[in-house]
């Protein structure tokens, strides 16, 4: 057996996780098998430690400065929060000798490299000196979200209790802590930005035992379920009665689906679009904090990409390129998009298996089966090439757009019209917008929890890749054989409805970005706010106190506005507005379990004051 260096009850001195620092603690107890030593800080705090991040007292040279704190709350207390991304390290110009300062700089830069392996114990809601409400951030009640406000909330998490509950809190393991941060620019806003987000640190990704989706068995049905969905649709829209009643037509044979020309034109697509991506024009933004800490950089050009496909297909379409080609071969280019996603699942699910454990996804379970499927690495990358935010993004997004163009050149050559119909030109701008939005809003991906939390395997593979440009197009697709004639008063009434949907998704989305970004934004000071332990708050009025996700509110009515103009002969059309409702009732209650998880009580008292998840007064 594995001898140990010390025994229970000996004080010692032992590492704040993700810093330098060495605070004086009391061994508990050590477990032979995982080698790590439950230790207890003098303020409570127990945390297991691994045995080289735990000192001999007298390995320390006594500090001269009195300021000494012997707490790692107090310490992280009295630093200046904007700058440290270490929870113990010292305020800036807070005096220590040259040498513990030159072992704590190389400590520190260790401590970015290295991942520690320091398990942390589960929160314990022990009284401390304070309400249990106060512990768990549970606001003593609600608060404008003015300056004077900020500088109260500033005072309570910096108060030796309330950052040293803070602190605990935040140390449960969470990666949806996100700040997203300009690399490019050094300065530091003098503004206060309000309860900054404390540091977390998720030593170890846990895998989850209650899986999403059905568990494995949903998971592989779903698996099986989408490309045979996505065929029947397309199959059924080139239908002369397209009705989901009607029997659907055989699929093709399978030498009649495959087309070596397509499967070239498709790669060609995905490599042009990975050249766009790697163009160095755009800012380089830093994701959310991952497990150790790090933060991983992203090139916003999503935007750019956009302006060189439109002049590339624009010169394309000048020089005389036959796009009616897409439209003649729609079938065997999904055939293509599916069996590309499906080997780049494969290639993603071998990859993660060489992906050290806290590279994995949090969603990611150990089954084989069910990891292909939600992913099991959460960013794979080859190189600074982030596979999982390109796919998101370029190829699926960007290509659904260039599909709907495809359908509008079919509609005028396939019904022989100079001008394409008013119901495919409204289609057409009204997806149009909603992807120069989300390129135009690049940033705001990386708090997704697509990002954040999901791996990158089969789900948003086939999803980014197949889904969106298949199935998001299908109206475009069914208005080339189902003309429908709109009248000026309907299409009125259709655009004020998108336009009503885009104002409550945009508002809703940049009100909240604005609030994550700087909770001190004087544009938002009106709005009321509950104050979470995180050291984040939670907006309860404005779009955010109308429902909890005014933005799927938003995202859904703008569905409704891409169907309507295909009438109301048949259902197909309406796929979207019926397949994405499911989607985000789905991911409603994905999200809340996790915000349940993250702001504990406080969540709960958002659920009493704001009821209504989507639908005001319905659901
Ligand atoms: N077209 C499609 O197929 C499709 C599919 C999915 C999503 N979408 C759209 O994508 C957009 C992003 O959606 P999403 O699902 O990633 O989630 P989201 O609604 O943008 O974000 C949810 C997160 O917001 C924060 N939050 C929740 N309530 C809050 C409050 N009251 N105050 C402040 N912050 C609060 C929480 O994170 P933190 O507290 O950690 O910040 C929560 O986890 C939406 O507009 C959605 O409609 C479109
Ligand atoms: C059908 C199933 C089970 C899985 C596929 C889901 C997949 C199609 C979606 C999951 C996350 C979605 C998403 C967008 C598109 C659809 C998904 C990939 C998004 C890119 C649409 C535009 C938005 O503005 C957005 C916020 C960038 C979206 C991010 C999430």
């Amino acid at each position: 057996m594995p001898s140990r260096k010390f025994a229970e009850g000996e004080v010692v001195r032992g590492r704040w996780p993700g810093s330098s620092l060495y605070y004086e603690v009391e061994i508990l107890s050590h477990d032979s098998k995982s080698q790590l030593y439950t230790v207890k800080y003098k303020d409570g705090t127990e945390l297991e430690l691994k045995e080289s991040d735990v000192k001999p007292l007298k390995s320390f040279k006594q500090r001269k400065s009195g300021s000494t704190s012997s707490s790692p709350s107090r310490r992280r207390g009295s630093r200046s929060r904007s700058r440290s991304r270490s929870p113990g390290r010292a305020p800036k110009g807070s005096r220590r000798s040259a040498s513990a300062s030159h072992q704590a700089d190389i400590k520190e830069k260790e401590a970015r490299r290295e991942i520690l392996q320091v398990k942390l114990t589960p929160l314990v809601l022990k009284p401390f000196g304070n309400s249990i409400n106060v512990y768990n951030g549970e606001p003593e009640h609600m608060e404008r979200n003015d300056i004077s406000h900020k500088t109260k909330q500033e005072r309570i998490i910096l108060s030796p209790e309330g950052s040293y509950t803070a602190t605990q809190y935040s140390l449960r393991p969470r990666r949806e802590e996100v700040k997203v941060k300009e690399v490019e620019s050094k300065e530091q806003k003098l503004v206060p930005r309000g309860p900054a987000p404390l540091e977390t640190f998720q030593v170890t990704t846990p895998q989850r035992k209650d899986l999403e989706f059905g568990g494995v068995p949903g998971a592989f049905l779903i698996m099986l379920g989408l490309p045979a969905t996505l065929f029947l649709l397309l199959l059924q829209c080139r239908q002369k009665d397209p009705s989901l009643l009607t029997f659907p037509p055989p699929l093709p044979a399978l030498d009649q689906l495959w087309e070596t020309r397509v499967c070239g034109i498709y790669l060609l697509w995905f490599f042009v679009q990975a050249l766009f991506y790697l163009l160095p024009i755009g800012k380089v933004v830093e994701g959310t904090p991952l497990v150790d800490g790090r933060r991983l950089k992203y090139r916003l050009n999503g935007f750019y990409a956009f302006v060189l496909t439109s002049a590339a297909v624009g010169a394309s379409l000048f020089w005389g390129m036959e796009l009616h080609y897409v439209y003649t071969h729609f079938l065997q280019f999904a055939l293509a998009a599916v069996l590309f996603s499906v080997l780049l699942s494969v290639y993603l699910y071998a990859h993660s298996l060489k992906a050290p454990r806290d590279e994995l996804s949090p969603a990611s379970s150990g089954n084989a089966v069910y990891d292909f499927f939600i992913g099991r690495e959460l960013n794979p990358r080859i190189g600074a090439f982030d596979l999982k935010y390109f796919c998101e993004l370029r190829p699926g997004l960007i290509g659904w757009v260039v599909v709907n163009l495809v359908m509008l050149l079919a509609e005028m050559k396939v019904q022989e019209r100079d001008v394409p119909s008013l119901a495919m030109v409204l289609v057409n701008s009204f997806q149009l917008l909603y992807v120069v939005d989300a390129l135009w809003n690049e940033e705001a991906l990386l708090t997704t929890m697509d990002i954040v939390h999901d791996g990158f395997g089969f789900m948003l593979a086939f999803g980014d890749l197949v889904w969106v440009p298949f199935t998001y197009s299908l109206q475009a697709f069914y208005l080339v054989s189902h003309p429908h004639d709109l009248s000026w008063p309907f299409a009125s009434f259709i655009i004020a409805l998108k336009l009503c949907g885009y104002v409550i998704f945009r508002c809703a989305n940049s009100q909240k970005n604005a609030f994550r970004k700087n909770p001190s934004d004087p544009k938002l000071a009106h709005l009321k706010t509950i104050h979470t332990s995180t050291g984040k708050s939670l907006l309860v009025s404005g779009w955010w106190g109308f429902v909890r996700h005014p933005n799927y509110l938003g995202d859904l009515i703008m569905a409704l506005a891409w169907s309507l103009p295909c009438g109301f002969n048949h259902v197909l059309p309406y796929f979207y507005v019926i397949y994405f409702t499911m989607l985000l009732v789905h991911r409603e209650a994905r999200d809340e379990h996790q915000c349940k998880r993250k702001y504990g009580l406080a969540w709960e008292k958002y659920c009493q004051r704001v009821p209504y998840r989507i639908f005001p007064y319905v659901y």
